[in-house]
């Protein structure tokens, strides 16, 4: 769905030519996120350059300014922000669905004095949640309801200390725990029992980014135990946060480059990051692209013959429907593992990628921890985003080699990236340098 609420269809266009363009992304919605979180729990004003805004984005302003943090745009620029601290209050919280919001705010919440509402779209109600709300309540907070909707009954404080969870189901349990905790009166240690913990990169995130405002942060590298991170009680330390740009929303048009042979370059690509988006550059070479990353350029250049893959995806979940995308689009067989928590995700997206393949002609099936796809021939018709902005830019990458996809709601896309479209069909205009804005 649209910002404003509206379902819109899409023909997504078929590329006549090879792609090449040079195209700017907006700022990381993880990194974003995090330093909204961070900066609301600050000793004083913190600002953000740089700042991703979408409807994750926002949803998260909102709620923070919900709760009495004031944050400021820019008079000349919506992604420069100014975030300044002040006692939290009750309110009620739109999470949309967004996990960062639906994760990362309760622990925030339970240090506001009176009562948080938390709400979200339907299909946020079955995201899973009652993992961190039941490590909330071991840790001394009180809430009414384990899955949205929820209300925390906020008390000022929060008691912290140590807490056992099974965060196999998503990292975001893990990350949503630390960000909050310096301001818990015995921080937090969260002891992580159960399958391995995806999206491992998101929690190097947050332990770089705490680590950054001067908290004190211990990690199973650092503190000594095994799947334990500690975040010891302490002030953060105002900061000035740079955001890169999101590299994950950057897939969708380096795979446009693969599956076209032509050449796409992203600017601003960092040296080094946590941000997962990062692995398509291993992805892409594999599947037989030419991928240079030269002062801060990365350039992929697509391959005459384009490979299948077989790739665990468990520590870059987010990137699996440009992969699957791709692997429809390759000659070979593609196995992709490692990522049965997607069955969590803004839509079932194993089941959800197997049939969009598999209803335009394709070859894929479920597997216990991923999607097996084979190479078939791909015909016109609907490919369903589910409310997914991921699925819906899977659908724009399969578009370009078969005529006549239609996206059925393009507008999802706002989650994380408003005017996807225009920056698609200027990526497409030829080699010209496009930008999407604020
Ligand atoms: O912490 C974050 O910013 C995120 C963590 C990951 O969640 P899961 O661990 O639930 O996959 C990722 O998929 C999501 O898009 C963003
Ligand atoms: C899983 C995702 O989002 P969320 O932050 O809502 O979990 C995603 O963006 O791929």
């Amino acid at each position: 769905m649209s910002e404003d609420g509206r379902v819109s269809n899409w023909t997504a266009p078929a590329a006549a030519a090879p792609v090449d363009a040079t195209v700017t992304l907006p700022g990381s919605k993880s990194i974003t996120n995090r330093a909204l979180i961070i900066a609301s729990l600050a000793s004083g004003p913190s600002t953000i350059v740089g700042a991703l805004r979408s409807r994750d984005t926002d949803l998260m302003i909102d709620a923070l300014t919900t709760l009495g943090i004031e944050i400021t745009a820019a008079d000349d620029d919506r992604t420069t922000l100014r975030v300044t601290p002040a006692p939290l209050h009750g309110g009620s919280v739109d999470c949309g669905l967004a996990g960062t919001v639906m994760r990362f705010v309760p622990p925030l919440a339970a240090l506001a004095d009176g009562d948080v509402s938390f709400d979200g779209d339907e299909q946020a109600r079955i995201r899973p949640l009652d993992t961190i709300l039941d490590a909330l309540r071991a840790v001394g907070a009180e809430i009414a309801g384990s899955a949205l909707p929820f209300t925390m009954r906020g008390t000022g404080s929060l008691r912290g200390g140590s807490v056992e969870i099974d965060a196999s189901g998503s990292s975001q349990f893990v990350s949503g725990l630390m960000l909050s905790a310096a301001a818990f009166d015995e921080g937090i240690a969260v002891h992580h029992v159960g399958k391995p913990v995806p999206s491992m990169p998101h929690i190097d995130m947050t332990v770089e980014m705490l680590r950054r405002a001067g908290v004190r942060v211990d990690t199973p590298e650092t503190g000594g135990d095994a799947n334990t991170w500690r975040v010891y009680p302490g002030p953060i330390t105002p900061t000035e946060w740079i955001i890169e740009p999101d590299l994950s929303n950057a897939t969708p048009f380096l795979a446009a480059a693969a599956v076209t042979r032509g050449r796409v370059r992203v600017p601003n690509w960092p040296q080094s990051t946590t941000q997962p988006g990062d692995v398509i550059r291993e992805i892409l070479a594999l599947m037989g692209a030419r991928v240079d990353l030269t002062a801060g350029i990365l350039t992929v250049e697509g391959p005459d013959t384009l490979r299948g893959i077989d790739f665990d995806l468990h520590d870059v979940g987010e990137l699996t429907p440009t992969v699957a995308a791709l692997a429809a689009l390759a000659e070979g067989p593609s196995i992709l593992r490692g990522i049965a928590h997607l069955r969590g995700h803004e839509t079932d997206r194993l089941a959800a990628l197997t049939t969009e393949i598999v209803r335009l002609g394709g070859r894929a099936v479920e597997t216990d921890d991923g999607i097996r796809i084979d190479p078939a021939p791909l015909r016109s018709g609907t490919w369903r985003a589910y409310a997914d902005h991921r699925m819906a830019t899977a659908g724009a990458i399969v578009g370009l080699r078969v005529p006549g996809v239609e996206v059925d709601d393009i507008g999802t896309t706002a989650k994380t990236l408003p005017g996807f479209e225009k920056l698609w069909d200027a990526m497409l205009s030829t080699s010209i340098t496009s930008e999407v804005g604020s």
